[in-house]
């Protein structure tokens, strides 16, 4: 599904990351954690296509993502209102990955009402269904969800992993889920790894 082969990315005349290795199975949630400012968030945008590696190569499927079409890996930040345009309303943004599914919006309990509105009259949890939506279009093989739900409080944030896993599951699809709430991950996640285990001889760590 996802294979992260002794991936390099020079930024601001450094080496951030270097020889990162990861691999990710279909119906996979793995879960990452590691210290503030190690690269977590540099290492989710370059799965998801948004940065180059500049050594190692990322394989979805077997292969590098087509340089055209939807990128198989598709991200979603913490901040919902800083990933869509705010003069858009709801229904141009979830169009952004084609034509939503009924039951995908079902799924995630986005209301029809909210798509004739402006971003800025959703709350944030509400904001970030659409962007949960947004990301699982049908070419979507892989979800990163990077701080997804970190400024939800615990019931909302239950809620949005909940119907983001149920989809995730339905489809087959594997998630990388990059956090700081140990606790999350813990409930979530089928395979766990600390950031120095992506380096070198990366060994994982089986949840029961
Ligand atoms: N374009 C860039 N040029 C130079 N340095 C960068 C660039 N982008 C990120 N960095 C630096 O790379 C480091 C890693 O940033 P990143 O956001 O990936 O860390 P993180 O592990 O996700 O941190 P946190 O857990 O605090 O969100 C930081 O020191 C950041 O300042």
């Amino acid at each position: 599904m996802l294979e992260v082969d002794k991936v390099g990315i020079h930024l601001g005349g450094r080496w951030l990351l270097r020889d990162m290795s990861l691999t990710l199975e279909a119906g996979e949630v793995v879960g990452i954690s590691g210290d503030s400012g190690v690269g977590k968030s540099t290492l989710a945008r370059m799965l998801a296509g948004h940065l180059a590696p500049d050594e190692g190569e990322v394989r979805y499927g077997g292969r590098p993502a087509a340089r055209r079409g939807p990128h198989p890996a598709q991200l979603v930040l913490q901040h919902p209102e800083r990933a869509v345009n705010p003069r858009w309303r709801i229904r141009r943004i979830l169009a952004e990955a084609g034509a939503p599914e009924p039951s995908l919006l079902e799924a995630l309990q986005i209301a029809p009402s909210w798509l004739d509105r402006w971003p800025l009259e959703l709350s944030g949890g509400e904001l970030q269904r659409v962007c949960i939506a947004r990301a699982l279009g049908p070419a979507t093989r892989v979800l990163i969800a990077d701080e997804m739900t970190a400024m939800l409080d615990a019931l909302t944030q239950a809620g949005i992993w909940r119907a983001a896993l149920g989809v995730a599951q339905e489809r087959g699809l594997g998630v990388l889920a990059i956090s700081h709430d140990e606790a999350l991950l813990e409930r979530i996640c089928t395979r766990r790894l600390r950031w120095e285990e992506l380096r070198g001889d990366a060994t994982t760590v089986m949840m029961p």
